[in-house]
């Protein structure tokens, strides 16, 4: 593509040299770089992309987009001095690939939880409703029914808007996908153009990346306050912030609750381990989903689908066929009549609303043995408040490992119990290996009792120094209910 077509929507403060040049490929790493390539300097992190332009030059790369020029220039390579090099590659990357979000009915979901289970449920509803749809999750990438491995929540912008592409091409006409904090943060969404936007809650999570709520949340307004005007905004008025998210928005705003007035009203009257019936504004609707947090996913779902266009009613009808989302809230019975559940829970709101639910239907008549830890280079600041939920609504807790990635995985546990008090501290145990704590909650737990295994959810890995190893919950679980038949 001529590099003049490339630039046409990104504000270039300075050109030196010719940009009537054709670019062979997009990048923003100097390692991929080949001859002709557009490199892409951005400030991250750990390192600064400026220090690589050099590298890159000396791979082939013939332009660069950068917000510092270079001391030392050179005559074959154009450079474009832009005011913000992160928001410029956003751009690229939608024009590159042909602007594909302008092809789809692109929808994102943002906020500390609920943003796997409301985009994966959307997608599976337009999926049953006849549409070509795509979906970006933490848990996996699909277009149509082909499933891409997913790197993270939200990808890179040059991932994002290749998958999209992939799913215009595919005859994919919407697409939902999460929006994390990171992702506004780094303008891996620049230039996407979204149809919807869906606020779930916000509660303390990457308190390690963003240090403050205030940056938390500023962030995630963020992908409200750049919403175009013939969006919808759909939030969550139960959460304290739902309209906070919409102040700026010049989209057009909606909201859901279970505990106030909304557009999309709902509320619990019957629940199980099998399911909830629900009341949606006149409607009553079973479903296979439990917990007073999937109400308000749910509420999220529908309203976004009869926003979208789906009837009322077949959007309703639909809830009550979709399936959960792999590693949230999943009941596995064991032959000895205890019932494990495998859930995603890594912050101490997810926790507390896991725990909630299993005791309203527990109601004090069984124990409830919670295995938990918190993953390495995250929040460290959450990990007493984690221990801290597990131990007020559990009667048995097992602190164990969960990612340690690169810390030891004693410190680990060691931060969490620093959030017990001496008495509940006795009555804690410690299981540095996951398998293991596991084991110990199978074997503590006799007929009616509930295990949780929180934390990790879907993953079937387990990251310790640097290597991601073999490791699923359920797996784990399953092989012990073997040793009981
Ligand atoms: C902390 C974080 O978010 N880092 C993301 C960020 O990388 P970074 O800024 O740390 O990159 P860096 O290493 O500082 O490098 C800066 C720049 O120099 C370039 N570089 C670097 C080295 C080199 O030799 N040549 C070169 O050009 C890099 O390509 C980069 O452009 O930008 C990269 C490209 O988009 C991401 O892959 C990377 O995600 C890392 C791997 C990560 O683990 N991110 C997690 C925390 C994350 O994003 N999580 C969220 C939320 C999770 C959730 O709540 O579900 C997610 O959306 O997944
Ligand atoms: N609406 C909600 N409110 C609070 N907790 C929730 C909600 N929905 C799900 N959870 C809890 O949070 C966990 C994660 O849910 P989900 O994967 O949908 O969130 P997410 O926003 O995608 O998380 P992540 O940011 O880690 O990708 C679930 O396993 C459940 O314990
Ligand atoms: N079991 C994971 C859950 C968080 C994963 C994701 N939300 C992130 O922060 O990368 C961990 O704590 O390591
Ligand atoms: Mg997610």
């Amino acid at each position: 593509m001529n590099l003049n077509e490339l630039i046409t929507h990104i504000p270039i403060n300075q050109t030196i040299g010719n940009s009537d040049i054709e670019i062979t490929r997009l990048e923003f790493d100097s390692r991929k770089i080949v001859s002709g390539s557009l490199f892409v300097a951005t400030r991250g992190t750990a390192v600064d992309g400026h220090t690589f332009i050099s590298a890159a030059i000396e791979k082939g790369a013939t332009a660069v987009v950068c917000e510092t020029l270079p001391e030392n220039l050179s005559a074959e390579v154009c450079y474009l001095q832009t005011g913000n090099s992160a928001e410029a590659l956003g751009q690229l990357a939608h024009c590159w690939f042909g602007e594909p979000s302008k092809h789809l009915t692109l929808v994102g979901v943002t906020g500390t939880n609920g943003k796997t289970t409301i985009a994966t449920l959307l997608y599976q509803l337009f999926l049953k409703e006849g549409f070509s749809a795509g979906l970006l999750s933490t848990v996996c990438n699909y277009i149509n029914e082909r499933a891409v491995e997913a790197t993270h929540t939200t990808p890179d912008p040059l991932e994002l808007n290749s998958l999209l592409a992939d799913m215009v091409e595919s005859g994919c006409t919407h697409a939902f996908m999460e929006v994390s904090s990171h992702a506004v943060d780094q303008r891996r969404i620049a230039g996407l153009e979204f149809a919807g936007a869906i606020f779930t809650n916000l509660t303390r999570d990457h308190m390690d990346y963003h240090h403050t709520v205030e940056n938390y949340l500023k962030a995630k307004k963020r992908f409200f306050d750049d919403l175009a005007p013939e969006a919808f905004a759909l939030t969550n008025a139960d959460d304290k912030n739902g309209f906070v998210m919409l102040q700026n928005t010049k989209a057009k705003k909606f909201s859901y609750a279970t505990r106030t007035i909304a557009d999309f009203k709902g509320k619990i009257i019957e629940e199980s381990f099998e399911g909830m019936l629900l009341q949606i504004n006149e409607h009553e609707v079973s479903v296979p989903f439990i917990g007073r947090f999937n109400v308000s996913n749910l509420l999220a779902v529908a309203g976004a689908a009869i926003l979208l266009g789906i009837p009322e009613i077949e959007a309703l009808q639909q809830l009550s066929t979709l399936h959960p989302v792999s590693g949230r809230f999943e009941a596995l019975r064991s032959p000895s009549g205890y019932t494990a559940i495998v859930d995603y829970a890594h912050t101490p709101d997810a926790l507390n609303n896991v725990l909630s639910t299993i005791n309203d239907i527990v109601k004090g008549k069984n124990e409830v043995i919670t295995v938990v830890g918190c993953g390495g280079n995250r929040d460290k600041g959450k990990r007493p408040m984690m221990a801290k939920e597990a131990v007020t609504a559990s009667t048995k807790v097992i602190i164990t490992s969960d990612n340690p990635r690169d810390e030891e995985p004693m410190d680990i546990i060691n931060d969490m119990l620093a959030g017990l008090s001496t008495t509940e501290k006795r009555h804690t145990l410690t299981l540095v290996n996951r398998e293991q704590a596991i084991r110990a909650a199978c074997m503590l737990a006799k007929p009616g009792d509930v295990i949780l295994v929180a934390g990790k959810g879907h993953e079937d890995y387990q990251i310790i120094k640097g290597v991601k190893h073999h490791f699923d919950d359920k797996e784990v679980l399953l092989e012990f209910f073997k040793t009981e038949q």
